[in-house]
């Protein structure tokens, strides 16, 4: 294989130099290239080697970047970062100053909008191509370029709407390789796999009732097809639809066989697509499964436990639930405000509905937490997951919102286990008698102790734990942030400092906190969120409501996006890492 092709790519303005016949032999080398990557630096896999071929149709056939090509999500966007000046960068994809694994605006002209979240593809080009039009651009092609699985999503279907009656030059590209991150769910995936077969009588095609002008299916790797419809849709004004069909993980065959496993594979073999062993025997299972497993345990016991995940049964570990009771447990596809209405619409029948959705991702939903649950009081349980720093997938991701966004809601209970049994017990306490709603935030990633299964207790509503009594400085943490602040505790060894694992952020200790208050001299509160208005806030809301005048620390994210890397290097940048903690507390000791 001509691997070396690529080297002469450094823009698509050099791709578009090139004859058609050669682009072949360019999308096998940009698989590899991707393949031999990402097989060591790790990151988003099968959605990008399925639009190899689509990538480069697209930068071929229109005139990027003056032509506006949006991409979904983004995750699949590997192949377009390479071969728009990234390539040399690309092994820093992800990686903490390196380039973002998602399109940036601000990494390249050629990411036109930024993503990560999914289903803005349609709305962000419709608004670049009336933008067009207003500017008199009538000739500028807009693309928007989106997956099955976020095509079914509210904001998709709204922007459709739109795009419909308007003189919009725009052009959807449905990148239909039937499944999202787990398989695609809906009537319209059913639809859609009644397209690829060929059955779409006229009157039936929902694409076209939008005004659109439908084309398709097509095969997603036959480079020379999609130039061909391209070059016919180019012609067309106003809003086109192109049905293309590809498969995930195209080219390794391992990722083609397995599409959830190497949807982000981790390490693996890149000449065979072997996951590199990894040896998990001896270490905490991840706060995901003991979730997912809890919750499967306390369903056995109580018949009225429902589950629900927008699109992450795999992610959350509600797998594990839909496994053992189907009939209780519901993937409703890229549908975050449909998951969370759902949700109040069951509690008001006297389910007790989990609702697993990540941190991120529950934004989404925000009106519906607010005037579907919270105002009516239906007791929802929001397990927030990969709640606090996520790592590598970076700003669009981090779930780091969720305490300020939440707590300034009335009625609602915010609460954070420091680690796995108080997760377990968090959840076993929400399915008791629980009267208003609940939000559990926990971590993405491994807990602390393998022991992680024991009984149930019940955790009274709005009590925190004492974890070590001082009488100078009180360390107040939220979460599993408890762990850094044990660390860093136990690396001063001072009787003066004591520690305080608040478990909830609302509400409040109140009664513990008048305790603390009376007696020790400074806090420092510390929480994996955002600082502006999250846990540390409600602390000093407590303080100046009650006239205590004492020095207050708040350690939390800083008021800006924190981008990707690790998570101890992010930690180390939102200065709530264990040495900043120790760092923290000794200064304010020394200045007491
Ligand atoms: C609002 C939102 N919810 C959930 C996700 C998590 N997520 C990322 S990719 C993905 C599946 C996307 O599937 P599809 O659109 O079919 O694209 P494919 O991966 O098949 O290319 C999901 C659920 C997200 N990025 N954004
Ligand atoms: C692109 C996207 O949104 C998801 O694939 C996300 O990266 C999953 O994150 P986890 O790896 O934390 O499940
Ligand atoms: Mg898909």
């Amino acid at each position: 294989m001509n691997l070396k092709i690529l080297e002469d790519i450094n823009s698509p303005e050099e791709l578009r130099k090139l004859p058609a016949e050669k682009l072949q032999e360019v999308s096998a080398a940009l698989r590899k290239f991707i393949i031999d990557i990402v097989a060591t630096k790790e990151g988003h896999l099968g959605a990008s080697l399925g639009v190899v071929e689509l990538t480069l149709a697209l930068h071929y056939a229109f005139n990027t970047p003056e032509d506006l090509l949006v991409w979904d999500v983004g995750h699949q966007a590997y192949g377009h970062k390479i071969l728009t000046g990234r390539r040399e960068n690309f092994h820093t994809n992800r990686r903490l100053n390196g380039i973002s694994g998602f399109p940036k605006r601000e990494e390249s002209q050629y990411d036109t909008f930024g993503v990560g979240h999914s289903s803005t593809a349609i709305s962000a080009a419709l608004g670049m191509a009336i933008a067009s039009n207003l500017n008199g651009k009538f000739k500028k092609h807009h693309i928007a370029v989106v997956g099955d699985a976020s095509i079914a999503s509210g904001m998709a279907f709204e922007g459709l709407n739109h795009a419909g009656v308007t003189k919009a030059n725009l052009l959807v590209v449905l990148n239909d390789n039937a499944i999202g991150i787990d398989p695609s769910v809906g009537a319209l995936k059913q639809y859609l796999t009644k397209a690829r077969v060929g059955f779409k009588p006229k009157q039936s095609n929902i694409i076209e009732a939008l005004n659109f002008k439908y084309f398709g299916p097509v095969d997603g790797h036959d480079i020379t097809g999609l130039l061909e419809v391209f070059e016919q849709m180019k012609q067309i004004e106003g809003p086109k639809f192109l049905h293309v069909i590809t498969t995930k993980g195209k080219g390794l065959k391992k990722a083609e066989e397995d599409q959830v496993k190497y949807h982000a594979p981790g390490k693996f073999s890149p000449d065979t697509g072997e996951l590199l062993p990894y040896d998990t025997a001896g270490l905490p299972l991840k706060y995901q499964d003991v979730f997912g497993l809890t919750l499967v345990e306390l369903a056995k016991n109580n018949e009225k436990i429902i589950g629900i995940t927008p699109a992450m049964p795999t992610g959350s570990s509600l797998k594990f639930m839909m496994q053992a009771f189907p009939e209780r447990a519901f993937d409703v596809g890229i549908a975050e405000q449909h998951a969370v209405t759902l949700s109040a619409g069951m509690a008001t029948q006297g389910f007790k509905v989990f609702c697993a959705i990540y941190s991120t991702f529950l934004q989404r939903a925000y009106d519906q937490v607010i005037h579907d649950v919270a105002i009516q009081k239906l007791p929802v349980v929001f397990c927030l997951d990969r709640a606090g720093l996520v790592g590598e997938d970076g700003a669009t991701h981090h779930g780091v919102f969720d305490i300020a966004y939440l707590r300034c809601i009335p009625n609602i209970i915010i609460a954070a286990p420091s680690d796995e049994n108080e997760l377990r017990n968090l959840l076993y306490t929400a399915q008791l008698d629980l009267k208003l709603p609940m939000a559990i935030r926990y971590p993405r990633g491994r807990g602390i102790k393998t022991d992680w299964e024991t009984p149930f207790k019940e955790i009274a509503i709005g009590k925190a734990r004492r974890l070590k009594e001082g009488d100078r400085i009180a360390v107040l943490s939220i979460g599993n942030m408890a762990q850094n602040a044990v660390k860093a505790i136990e690396n001063i060894t001072t009787e003066k400092i004591g520690h305080f694992d608040m478990r909830f952020v609302k509400p409040l200790d109140e009664e513990l906190l008048h305790i603390l208050f009376q007696k020790y001299q400074a806090f420092i509160t510390i929480e994996d969120g955002a600082v502006v208005g999250g846990f540390g806030s409600a602390i000093l809301e407590f303080a100046s409501k009650h006239d205590y005048n004492v020095k207050i620390r708040n350690l939390g994210l800083p008021d800006k996006f924190i981008e990707q890397g690790n998570i101890d290097e992010l930690q180390e940048i939102a200065k709530i890492s264990v040495e900043y903690i120790e760092k923290e507390i000794v200064t304010l000791l020394q200045n007491l």
